[in-house]
């Protein structure tokens, strides 16, 4: 693996050998309006410092969308200790996914067993909503002390599967209709800041209608849920820049949190808006939520417009099947 660092320094590992850790730093330049890239320039010096007496550490800058996900697989599969996602929910994403191919974990060519790659995060986008569930602080320098001690710990991720076959990884939320609208316009006015989700979702209600959907939980029987708003499948609990969607969601208990509003008007987000915020809508008129490890839904009138996204990145149009992976990364914690 490519290294800027004398190698002179080692690091001893519980399981006996003592060696340099290989860490992958995926950076998004463009993230966060060109944020990241400018203050990745800045954290730099002081990662190598921190890190470097004990690390190989590897930069390596996204070209545009998806290459992370390649990167990450590249790394994995050179025996990378950790692959750390730098910049937003977006980047995080495709870092997930490239832990996987193919519909199976990516491997390290020497070793067959188990993957041992890591995953991390550097919080330096838009949102970075999957860091808000963690509980910590949105900080860089605190990211690096968690990569410094290098402790690790399990999390759940989310696979989608629809009627093409290929499978596409999720570890924070993913949601149905008129958030997912949302999203999808938000996408375009991320120069705004976090102003994006507010002008995303205004332009979302534009000729929004609830539709009754088809969802089936867990292999039960298939229900008509009616007129629904959206619905939304957290593995973590936040979304569109820190609404507590998802409030009971946690990524290490081996299910998903799905919430589903159904027959709302533009006014009840307006009433309900602070309450979507703290993570108190639960008991809302028309709010549902329960515990599911696996839930397939479809549009009843096959319009084929009901957008669906995942982690705030547009993933096209119902039918869709999310399921639970537990225990399926590593992470750095
Ligand atoms: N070099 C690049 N040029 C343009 N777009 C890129 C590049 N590298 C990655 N991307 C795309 O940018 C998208 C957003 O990146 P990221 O999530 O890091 O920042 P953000 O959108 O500001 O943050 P958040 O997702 O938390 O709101 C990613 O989904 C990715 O596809």
């Amino acid at each position: 693996m490519a290294s800027d660092l004398s190698p002179d320094s080692t690091i001893y590992r519980p399981d006996g050998n003592s060696r340099r850790r290989d860490l992958v730093f995926v950076v998004n330049p463009r993230g966060a309006n060109g944020r990241t890239g400018k203050e990745w320039k800045k954290l730099l010096p002081y990662l190598r410092s921190r890190l470097g007496g004990e690390c190989n550490i590897c930069e390596s800058l996204t070209s545009g969308p998806c290459h992370a996900i390649d990167i990450t697989r590249e790394a994995i599969r050179e025996g990378a200790d950790a692959v750390i996602a730098v910049g937003g929910d977006g980047t995080l994403h495709e870092v997930v996914n490239g832990f996987f191919w193919a519909g199976k974990h990516v491997i390290n060519h020497d070793q067959k067993a188990a993957p041992s790659t890591a995953l991390g995060i550097i919080p330096l986008g838009t949102g970075s909503d999957f860091f808000r569930t963690l509980g910590w602080k949105n900080d860089s320098h605190d990211a690096i002390e968690r990569i410094a001690k290098g402790l690790r710990s399990w999390v759940d991720v989310g696979v989608i599967s629809g009627e093409s076959g290929g499978s596409h990884y999720f570890i924070n939320v993913a949601d149905v209709h008129l958030s997912a609208k949302a999203g999808y316009y938000a996408s375009r006015y991320k120069r705004f800041g976090n102003l994006c989700y507010v002008i995303g979702a205004l332009q979302a209600f534009i000729g929004h209608q609830n539709q009754d959907l088809r969802i089936k939980i867990d292999d039960g029987e298939w229900e008509i849920y009616p007129q629904v708003t959206a619905l939304c499948i957290g593995n973590a609990k936040f979304f569109g820049g820190g609404m507590k969607i998802t409030p009971n969601a946690d990524p290490r208990s081996g299910s998903f949190e799905v919430v589903i509003l159904q027959d709302f008007k533009w006014y009840d987000f307006i009433l309900n808006l602070h309450k979507l915020y703290k993570g108190t809508h639960l008991s809302v008129k028309n709010v549902s939520s329960r515990s599911v490890r696996c839930i397939e839904v479809e549009e009843i009138a096959g319009s084929g417009s009901i957008h669906v996204q995942s982690d705030g990145e547009h993933l096209g149009f119902l039918p869709r099947k999310f399921c639970i992976l537990p225990a399926a990364i590593e992470m750095i914690s």
